[in-house]
């Protein structure tokens, strides 16, 4: 990590579905240029928070500051990359046809359409597949593909909600060498996720469950503060679980 400037700020927020209380009072800043994994069981309420942070959803109390900037803002959405759970794809048109019309959404000329549809392409390892229809597709093809367009437009940020759910280990390697290499490239990401050795792979973790932060840490530190030698072991001691030794 070369810096330390701070690039997601979550301040005491707050988000209520009627009396449903899903996130109680998050406190978070994620800093630029890292992978910052956001763990929990399903109905955590990571998903709640990612779509606030991306600009679909608004929370009910407290404030989300994102690239300097207070959430929900149109300029700011454009400089995030979301790739949502389940991928929005028009199944009857090509690879092609579907960054295209992407593309045209965030506003890329058509020279800079093509140049980033074969670089997004290419880093996805979908270059030989690009005049395939989607419906031709299968299910880990379609979450790569989704990837390539959340990527189109170079976001500063990327926002990836369980991006390898469902997909099998080879290629959820695939998938990781590329948020590497994005990372590296500078690009922040905020990944969340279910599975363990998903989460060894960020630098740090933000622990939810039951729409509150239980633990914030890097792996190693998350598992040294526990004394444990996993992930989801530390998880049940944040958790307030017995650990048995
Ligand atoms: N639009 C909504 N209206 C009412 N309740 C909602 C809405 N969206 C989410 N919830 C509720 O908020 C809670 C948190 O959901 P969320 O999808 O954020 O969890 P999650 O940690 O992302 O789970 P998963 O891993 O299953 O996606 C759940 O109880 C869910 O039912």
């Amino acid at each position: 990590m070369a810096e330390q400037k701070i690039c997601v700020a979550i301040k005491n927020v707050s988000k209520q579905f009627g009396k449903h209380v899903v996130l109680k009072d998050i406190n978070l800043d994620i800093r630029e240029g890292e992978i910052f994994g956001l763990l929990g069981p399903s109905g955590a309420g990571k998903t709640t928070l990612v779509k606030e942070l991306s600009g679909l959803d608004v929370s009910t109390t407290g404030e989300n500051i994102v690239l300097q900037q207070k959430m929900p803002d149109l300029k700011t959405i454009n400089r995030i990359g979301y790739m949502a759970q389940s991928d929005a794809l028009y199944e009857d048109l090509s690879a092609k046809e579907n960054l295209q019309f992407f593309a045209s959404l965030y506003g890329l000329k058509k020279k800079k359409q093509n140049e980033r549809i074969n670089e997004v392409m290419q880093l996805v390892d979908l270059t030989d597949h690009l005049y395939k229809l989607v419906s031709d597709y299968s299910g880990g093809m379609k979450r790569r593909l989704s990837l390539a367009i959340a990527l189109l437009h170079e976001p500063e940020l990327l926002i990836l909600d369980e991006p390898t759910v469902g997909i099998d280990p080879v290629l959820r390697k695939r998938i990781w060498d590329a948020f590497y290499q994005l990372n590296n490239g500078g690009t922040t990401i905020i990944v969340t996720t279910h599975v363990m050795d998903e989460a060894e792979k960020c630098d740090r973790l933000g622990l939810m469950r039951e729409g509150s932060l239980i633990a914030i840490g890097s792996p190693v530190e998350l598992k040294k503060n526990t004394n444990t030698e996993s992930i989801e072991e530390a998880f049940l001691v944040y958790g307030g679980v017995a650990h048995e030794a």
